[in-house]
Order: structure tokens, then C-alpha cells, then sequence
């Protein structure tokens, strides 16, 4: 086999399940053959495989997985493939081993998946949701502070109401603080309270969300907006387990479980200075991925039915038509937008569907595609694709600040705000 001397970014597949569950093989560029053969690059001593399988050729331009005609298939996320272009975190399965492209350097551990498709109100069948649900299993009676990642929509709020219902302190408040909602000047009062004359408009003593959460859970929503320099307070509150009202003299102890959730990547947001490295690494120790819906389509049928099911309605109130064509969209706003989609087809008809809102991005041969459309449907859809690409760059230029990029795209913040939501983007509003 050819590999090249070096390359900047090697991948390794972590064996998930299978007869070599655990076992991990560096990717170097070069093609591998992957079978039950003795003279295949990996060797799988898998029943369901062929003897030669799959081949992966990997470049550094990325990893392509081709099916060698195997008699039980490849598959990616639940479909079949004969040809793809895998990417870092996908988790291919062959007979009953399931393979995940992972970055070398990564010390990510086989997860055993959970038996359960559900922990609190998150259901999933998928194994990345099984795998989250493992782990929740694991943390949620302990106790400790847990950070929650996962883009707009995938459940962190869902998820930090079941830590809080499966842990010790389930009989205890479970107290909400949405940061991403509440003015830069007022967050250290929410969340620490203050007292009376601490500052103008300050009438009364007032407890903050930690007190209120005493003996129960606070939950920190969009934690990657707390400005800097309430940063080091928080610290101290999680480190000490005590806080201190705005204008007041004294710390009181408390027992509270602190759960914080994100959206934004906090590690680029320490990089970039906008979040302290000693908060972060205290924030990080437990740590929970909700992976977004496009990587899962797997779910999306139960997801369906959990809709249907909260709504009252029957698993027939969406024909199978509908469903596959959910099943094929890549969701940006996730599992929101999925129950919004579900809701407003079960409530106007199925014809509801075209106005999904946020089409995906058309890629060029999408564009092609859309030339075989009635004009009306191929403007909208190539309209909204290039909606989402021009969002996407504008967001990413002005930093997530809503406020400059209305400025830079010389639109009205109410209507950016508009069109970000319709595409399960996010963003800051906050005032520079
Ligand atoms: N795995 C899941 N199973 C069932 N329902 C889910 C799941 N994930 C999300 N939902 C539902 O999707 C909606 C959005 O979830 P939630 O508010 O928890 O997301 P979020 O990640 O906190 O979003 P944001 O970052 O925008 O605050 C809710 O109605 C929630 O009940």
C-alpha cells in the first residue's frame, strides 16, 4: 500500500461494535480494503461481512468509502450506500460492526450505546443518541455540574430538565437562567440577586436564580453569552459553592446542581478571548454533545411519532409520502424544526409542506435539478439557498453579532433576526 510521508490532519477508525469492538486503525493516505479476508488492509472477523467488503481511499482532501459489492451492504446513518464521501464522526456499519472516522489525536472511547431509545423526555434510536443516553445514565445520580453542547433546537433544555429528574436534587426547583435573553448589565443580579440600593431601580432585596435554585438545579442556558467580567463570579460560585448578592457583604454557601448549556463553540470563544480558560475548563468536566438531527436521520421517525404522540394524534395523521420526505431534509434548526414542520402539517394538511421555510442550501447539482422544477418552485428554492449561504458568511464575518451584520447587510435587525430563525440559524443581539 502507498502512503505519503506526511499529513496534516490523520484520521483513525474507532471500532464501535462488532467482534473488534475497540480496536483502532490510523488512516494514512492510501486505499484499505476492509473484509473478513486474511489479506484485507482491516481485518473483520464479522459474520455478516464479505470476505472483502469496502474500500476506503483516503487523501488529505478527505475519506471516500466505496462498497466492494458486499452480500449485506455498507451503510452511513442508516443508509445504504455504494459510494460516499465520509466524514470525520460518521460511523459506518457493515454486518454488525459499526466503524466511526474519528481524528487521530482524538481520545474519544467506545461508548457502550444505551438499551434505552429514551432518557427523560429525549427519545432516539440512533446510536450517537443511545451513546449520549449512556452517559446520561452515568451522570445524571452523581450529581455533578454537567455542560451541554449541541447546536440550536437538538434538545439541551429537554436534557438538562431529565439530569435534573433522574439526579439526587430531582425533588428540589429546577431554575432556568436563558443568558442569551437578559441585558449584559442586569446578569450578575439575575443570577446572584442583590440587595436593596445596589444600584438604581434596586428597591427591594432580591434573591438571584442560584438561591432560588437552592436544595435543586440551576440551569444555565446560552453560557458562552455571560459577559467577561462576571466570568470570575461564576467561577467562584461553582468552585466554592457560594454566592454573594450584588451591593452585599457576605457569601452564602449552597447546594445547587449548576448544569450550562451552549450552543457556540466555548473552546474558539476562549482562543478568541471572549471566554475565560479557567471558567471553561471548570464548566467542561462533564461534558454532554447532543449531536444535530442531519447526522441522525434515524431518529427521525420516532421523533415523528413523539410529536404525533404530544399532540394527541395518531401515527396516520402523516402518510408515508410526507414521511420520507422529511426523512431526506437535513433540518438546520434541528429538532425544533421538526416539531414545528410536524405540527403545522398536522394542523393545515400536508400541502403545508412546500413552506417548510428553511430549504437547504442547494449544492450544484441540486441547482441543476431545480431546472426540471415549475419556475415559481425552482426561484424559491434557488432564492432560498442563497439566502442561507449569504446568512451563513454574513454571521460568520460579524462574528455572531446581530447588530453589525444588519449594519454590514444594510437590513433592518428585526428582519435579520426573521430570516435567521426561518433558517435555524443563530446569532448574538446584543448591542456592541
Ligand atoms: N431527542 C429529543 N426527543 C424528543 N424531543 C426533542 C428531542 N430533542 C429536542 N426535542 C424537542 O425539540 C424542541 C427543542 O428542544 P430544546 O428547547 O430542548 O432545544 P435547545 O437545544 O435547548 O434549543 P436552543 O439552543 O435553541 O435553546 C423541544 O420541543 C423539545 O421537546
Amino acid at each position: 500500500m502507498m502512503r505519503a510521508r506526511s499529513s496534516p490532519t490523520r484520521l483513525k477508525l474507532l471500532v464501535l461494535s462488532g467482534p473488534q469492538v475497540g480496536q483502532s486503525h490510523v488512516l494514512a493516505p492510501g486505499a484499505y480494503r476492509l473484509g473478513k479476508s486474511a489479506e484485507c488492509d482491516i481485518v473483520l472477523n464479522d459474520k455478516a461481512i464479505s470476505r472483502q467488503h469496502l474500500r476506503l481511499d483516503v487523501s488529505e482532501g478527505g475519506v471516500k468509502a466505496t462498497d466492494l459489492d458486499s452480500h449485506n451492504g455498507s451503510f452511513c446513518e442508516g443508509m445504504r450506500f455504494s459510494e460516499l464521501e465520509v466524514r470525520p464522526g460518521a460511523v459506518l456499519r457493515l454486518g454488525s460492526t459499526e466503524l466511526k472516522l474519528v481524528p487521530e489525536s482524538s481520545r474519544e472511547r467506545v461508548i457502550p450505546p444505551s438499551e434505552s431509545t429514551r432518557f427523560g423526555g429525549l427519545v432516539g434510536t440512533s446510536r450517537r443518541m443511545r451513546e449520549v443516553f449512556t452517559l446520561l445514565e452515568r451522570l445524571a445520580p452523581g450529581g455533578a455540574d454537567v455542560l451541554i453542547q449541541g447546536e440550536t433546537g437538538t434538545g439541551k433544555e429537554l436534557c438538562a430538565e431529565a439530569i435534573h429528574a433522574q439526579g439526587p436534587r430531582a425533588k428540589g426547583p429546577f431554575v432556568i437562567v436563558d443568558l442569551a435573553g437578559i441585558a449584559p448589565s442586569l446578569i450578575e443580579s439575575e443570577l446572584f440577586g442583590h440587595v436593596k440600593g445596589a444600584f438604581t431601580g434596586a428597591q427591594a432585596d432580591r434573591a438571584g436564580a442560584f438561591e432560588r435554585a437552592a436544595g435543586g438545579t440551576v440551569f444555565l442556558d446560552e453560557v458562552g453569552e455571560l459577559p467577561v467580567e462576571v466570568q470570575p463570579r461564576l467561577l467562584r460560585a461553582l468552585e466554592r459553592r457560594q454566592v454573594k448578592r450584588v451591593g452585599a457583604n457576605d457569601y452564602r454557601a449552597l447546594e445547587v446542581r449548576v448544569l450550562a448549556a451552549t450552543h457556540v463553540d466555548l473552546e474558539k470563544a476562549v482562543q478568541e478571548g471572549r471566554f475565560r480558560a479557567d471558567l471553561y475548563h471548570r464548566l467542561a468536566v462533564l461534558r454532554v454533545t447532543l449531536p444535530p438531527l442531519r447526522e441522525r436521520p434515524e431518529d427521525v421517525p420516532l421523533l415523528i411519532d413523539t410529536v404525533l404522540e404530544r399532540l394527541g394524534r395518531p401515527g396516520s395523521a402523516l402518510s408515508d409520502a410526507t414521511r420520507a420526505m422529511l426523512l431526506q431534509y437535513p433540518w438546520p434548526g434541528n429538532v425544533r424544526e421538526l416539531r414545528n414542520v410536524v405540527e403545522q402539517v398536522v394542523n393545515l394538511g400536508e400541502e403545508a409542506l412546500p413552506d417548510m421555510g428553511a430549504a437547504p442550501a442547494p449544492t450544484g447539482e441540486q441547482r441543476a435539478a431545480s431546472l426540471d422544477l415549475p419556475f415559481k418552485e425552482a426561484k424559491e428554492r434557488l432564492i432560498e439557498g442563497f439566502e442561507r449561504d449569504y446568512l451563513q458568511g454574513l454571521i460568520e464575518r460579524c462574528g455572531g453579532n446581530i447588530s453589525r451584520a444588519a449594519r454590514e447587510a444594510g437590513i433592518a435587525r428585526l428582519y435579520l433576526r426573521k430570516l435567521l430563525h426561518k433558517h435555524g440559524l443563530s446569532a448574538r443581539d446584543t448591542d456592541e
